[in-house]
């Protein structure tokens, strides 16, 4: 799956109605074992959730989006094939989250792209379930440091602290994914996809029995005027580095 939402692939509530639509009819196809995940954007792999679905908007608007944003991590961190993220660019925040969700991350090593969870930089705060997600990606403590910092990690620091498990040149991104989809699915399915549930069962329950109280919570959290001040900033940040 090549993700194409230019210019920088930002999750947005039309794009990620499109991605898990076209994810359920990969997971129904029973000759679909596998998908390697990529960007066909330059320089990025997805610059997380779009901000303009989150500043500015009415709470209804803002809730529709918060579901959109679990049905993404709940399609892609229960699926049943094996998912390798092909991260051909930069993936902050949601980008890095989509990333922690597949079961191998194959990182460009260009020492200007970075990956990480940087909410706190926005002056927002990865919910649990991203949390989580990164505790078991990379363990308790470096997650603590990490969402505090909202570090984002070069690809060699990445590799490093387990963040992604190989790096290559950039031209042999997709040759890599597919050698290692072949070690991947040389493994009985029935066996993997076992293992992987239980792997990953407590953390998909716990959003499971929480859906609407989190949806509650970001829309409140966001919402708050000091939070819209802290992403008006961040965006016209984002909007003078580029002038
Ligand atoms: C108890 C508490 C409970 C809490 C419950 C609530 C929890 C809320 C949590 C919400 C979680 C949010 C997670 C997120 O994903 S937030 C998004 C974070 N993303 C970023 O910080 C990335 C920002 N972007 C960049 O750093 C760079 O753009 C890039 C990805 C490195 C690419 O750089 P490049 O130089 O190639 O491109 P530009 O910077 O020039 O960008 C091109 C245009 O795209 C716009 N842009 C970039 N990123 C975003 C984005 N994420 N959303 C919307 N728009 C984005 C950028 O402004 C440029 O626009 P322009 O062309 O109009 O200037």
């Amino acid at each position: 799956m090549t993700l194409q939402n230019p210019p920088v692939n930002s999750l947005s509530l039309d794009f990620l109605t499109e991605f898990c639509s076209a994810l359920e009819k990969l997971e129904m196809d029973k000759s679909c074992r596998g998908v390697i995940l990529t960007s066909g954007q330059p320089k990025v792999f997805s610059a997380g959730l779009d901000i303009m679905e989150m500043y500015g908007k009415s709470p209804e608007r803002c809730g529709e989006f918060w579901r959109a944003v679990q049905e993404m991590w709940l399609k892609l961190y229960s699926s049943n094939m094996v998912i390798i993220a092909a991260i051909n660019g930069s993936s902050p925040a949601g980008g890095c989250l989509m990333s922690m969700t597949c079961d191998y991350r194959i990182m460009a090593d260009n020492p200007r792209y970075s990956i990480g969870l940087n909410e706190t930089q926005l002056g927002i705060v990865a919910p649990f379930w991203f949390k989580e997600t990164m505790v078991n990606t990379v363990g308790h403590r470096t997650t603590e440091i990490a969402l505090q910092l909202g570090q984002l990690y070069s690809p060699t620091e990445a590799l490093d602290i387990g963040l992604v498990d190989k790096l290559v040149p950039e031209d042999q991104i997709i040759a890599t994914a597919t050698q290692t989809m072949t070690k991947w699915l040389a493994v009985p399915d029935h066996a993997r996809q076992i293992t992987k549930s239980m792997m990953r069962k407590p953390t998909i329950d716990k959003l499971m029995s929480k859906r609407e109280p989190d949806i509650q919570n970001f829309v409140s959290f966001i919402t708050k005027d000091p939070i819209q001040k802290s992403l008006g900033l961040y965006l016209s940040m984002l909007k003078k580095r580029k002038s």
